[in-house]
């Protein structure tokens, strides 16, 4: 392998440790109870609804396992991405679409229960996505020489609504814990979803759930692969803190934006080294 291109060199306060805390990490939530071949208990089903809740709160992220999205259809891209010369433009975009479908199905239960946890009708977000622009990344990350000098993906926050992120089995993935600001890495866990809260909710929820901060390391031997699917509202959307989640007593913290201008902001900067943050939804906060 040849010399490292200074350009993916990190400062020195945001190059990775060696050594990564695994400890207890982020939620693992069994989804089960919604499976639709199910019968669940009101107390199972609240039970479930509290767990999503709490890992909104507490991390942003979570993973889910037991979760109805077919083995076959993530082989399927897992594959795709992995041969990507291989396949014909026609069969690749098969392969994306039926998996996209999964993805949204799955986003749906998942904004269910977010909406639920929120004292908020189950398909409170539902009338968001109607012309959605999500869409599905396919990431390689090849083996580096210096996995102590760089990162695979600098620190960033997902800007959509919600993630559902494949991962295989090398892990990299680290989140920003929120009770030390500590990087945490997330154990890859055979067949399980990573979910995080992206920065939509964070204003949807008036700042009751947090889009977290998350990077992805490398290292010198193995490459890797993984699939995020960003759930995204159309570009037309006005994002502002939902009126029952706001009174008197705990007004909107953010002015509405415009989701289309956001992003085409973001997307010229956001995985780029930044000196100074990039754009972020804290620009649009109404000071107190
Ligand atoms: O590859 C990963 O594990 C995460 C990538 C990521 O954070 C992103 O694409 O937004
Ligand atoms: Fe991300």
């Amino acid at each position: 392998m040849g010399e490292v291109d200074p350009a993916f060199i990190q400062e020195p306060e945001h190059r990775p440790k060696v050594s990564y805390i695994e400890g207890k990490g982020v939620p693992l939530i069994d989804l089960s109870p919604i499976l639709s071949s199910n019968n669940v208990s009101a107390i199972e089903f609240e039970g479930l609804v509290k767990e999503v809740g709490d890992a909104c709160k507490c991390w942003g992220f979570f993973q889910v396992i037991n979760h109805g999205v077919p083995l076959e259809k993530r082989e399927k891209i897992d594959d795709a991405s992995r041969k990507f010369f291989a396949q014909s433009l026609e069969e690749k975009r098969k392969t994306c679409q039926d998996y996209g479908q999964e993805m949204v199905k799955l986003a749906y239960k998942l904004l269910e229960l977010i909406a639920l946890s929120l004292d908020l009708p189950a398909d409170r977000f539902h009338g968001f996505f109607k012309d959605q622009t999500s869409f599905i990344r396919l990431n390689h990350y090849p083996p580096c020489p210096t996995p102590e000098l760089a990162l695979g993906v600098g620190r960033h926050k997902d800007a959509g609504a919600l993630t559902i992120l494949a991962q295989d089995d090398v892990g990299g993935l680290e989140v920003k814990q929120k009770t030390d600001g500590e990087w945490v890495r997330v154990k890859p866990t055979p067949d399980a979803y990573i979910i995080n809260v992206g920065d939509i909710i964070q204003v949807w929820s008036n700042d009751t759930y947090e889009s977290v901060e998350h990077r992805v390391i490398v290292n010198s031997e193995r490459e890797r692969y993984s699939y995020p699917f960003f759930l995204l509202p159309p570009l037309s959307t006005m994002v502002e803190p939902l009126e029952e989640l706001t009174n008197k007593k705990n007004p909107a913290k953010y002015r509405a934006y415009n989701w289309g201008e956001f992003i085409s902001h973001r997307s010229q900067s956001n995985f780029q080294k930044q000196k100074v943050e990039n754009l972020q939804i804290s620009d649009f906060k109404i000071s107190e």
